[in-house]
């Protein structure tokens, strides 16, 4: 796959709006027995088109960003200055009364989201006691029968949530097709174990009858162990979230209210080992960023997590005991001005051994309307987004990438000027 010439001259790929990454997980097409013909179905309109006429012997490293393919050069090791390595930032502090003390965790926050887009989270406070037998109930879920974990497949759910089997998403064009297996869960209104009307101090709207997540119905323990750990999840994701307020030098609880009941996204994940006979075109997720504001995720000790530097080079963010991966997603790069990059990043398991992650996705309330944070504009400058409603922007996001769902399907002849957040709650 290369890239075509847009009308600037710059070269890009065109994939239409296919393969999306979402906070909740690339998914798309109709239920199959060849697991390997089900990334086809997420690929409508790829065009295949010369490479960059300057390449030369330049080289180029291809990626999915936003809702296109698209790539970047290779600088020169001896050009290169973008980050060579991974940040790790202390957060035990996280609660001190000290403001000044919680403020040089924010300033370690910015530097390393305006730097790199990823850094490691350590004294995080959640057990570890909880995070092994999280890995241990995701361990047993993907060791059911299939016909177990297909009970909850994602094209039963109205919102594009459960499980996805593996091929099931091809993210970069270029390879075979996502070597992995997913399950997605993510907010829901109905569900007590989320607790709306205590966090919102009112019942959802009558109209929102089902639940917004699947579960797969043999394996009760399942829903229990993955709300364990959101439970826990989702406050720490808050607290950072406070952080990032300081960051900017805004109060503490300047987001708050964007932060009411959130869209999140929670996607257990199962890498088997490569095939050894896998060449270039043989990944574990494809290079993407994150269509989130901001992503924690749980690795376990199987390294194969690469982060996309600048320069073109590949950063590996391999496990680091008692830690926990965070980054940058495109919702926080358009909020920021893209002073804080949505890095790009991308999965590959190559060590021969099962790997197992746990992404955690949030992004804002959907009705809320988010522009560039005025601290992030300088003196004179333009924004570089406009603003756009968080609901709006994700349903766009999300249809395009899954078109042969039913959600997709049912709202096919609709204008995209009239899709609403809430075609993926009833
Ligand atoms: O498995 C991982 O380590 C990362 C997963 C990821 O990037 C994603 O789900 O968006
Ligand atoms: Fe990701």
């Amino acid at each position: 796959m290369s890239p075509t010439l847009s009308t600037n001259g710059m070269p890009i790929f065109v994939i239409g709006k296919a393969a999306e990454v979402a906070g909740c997980a690339a998914s798309s097409g109709a239920i199959h027995d060849n697991d390997a013909e089900m990334a086809d179905v997420l690929q409508p309109a790829v065009a295949h088109e010369a490479k960059p006429q300057e390449s030369g012997k330049d080289e180029y490293v291809y990626f999915h960003s936003g809702s296109e393919a698209t790539y970047r050069k290779v600088v020169p090791k001896d050009q290169a200055t973008s980050f060579t390595s991974i940040p790790v930032i202390d957060i035990g502090e996280i609660d001190n009364p000290s403001l000044a003390i919680r403020k040089g965790i924010a300033k370690e926050i910015y530097d390393a989201c305006s730097n790199c887009g990823f850094f490691y989270i350590k004294n995080h406070g959640i057990p570890e006691e909880l995070i092994k037998d999280t890995f241990e109930v995701i361990k047993r879920f993907f060791n059911e029968d299939l016909d177990v974990k297909m009970d909850a497949h994602s094209q039963k759910n109205p919102a594009i949530r459960g499980y996805e089997p593996m091929f099931y998403t091809k993210l970069d064009p270029t390879t075979t097709g996502d070597f992995k297996e997913a399950f997605t869960m993510g907010d829901c209104v109905i569900e007590p174990e989320q607790d709306y009307i205590g966090k919102v101090g009112s019942k959802p709207k009558a109209s929102i009858t089902k639940p917004q997540n699947i579960w797969p119905t043999k394996a009760p323990y399942f829903r229990v162990g993955v709300y364990r750990y959101y439970k826990s999840v989702l406050p720490l994701a808050m607290k950072l979230v406070r952080m990032f307020a300081l960051a900017f030098d805004l109060e503490e609880s300047a987001f708050d209210e964007y932060f009411r009941f959130p869209i999140t996204g929670m996607r257990p994940l199962h890498y088997p080992p490569m095939p050894p006979d896998t060449g270039a075109s043989g990944i574990g997720l494809g290079a993407h960023a994150d269509f989130s504001w901001l992503t924690l995720v749980l690795q376990d000790s199987v390294p194969a997590l690469e982060v996309l530097n600048q320069d073109g080079m590949w950063v590996d963010a391999n496990p680091q005991p008692g830690t926990i991966v965070c980054n940058v997603g495109q919702y926080l790069e358009r909020h920021s001005n893209g002073k804080f990059i949505a890095t790009v990043h991308r999965v590959r398991n190559k060590t021969g051994e099962r790997r197992y992650s746990l992404p955690f996705f949030l992004t804002l309330d959907p009705d809320v309307n988010m522009g560039p944070l005025k601290c992030c504009v300088e003196d004179g400058e333009k924004p570089k987004y406009d603003p756009i409603n968080v609901g709006e922007l994700y349903i766009r996001r999300v249809l395009p990438a899954r078109l042969k769902h039913p959600t997709s399907i049912k709202y096919r002849d609709v204008p995209e000027e009239q899709w609403k957040y809430e075609f993926l709650l009833s």
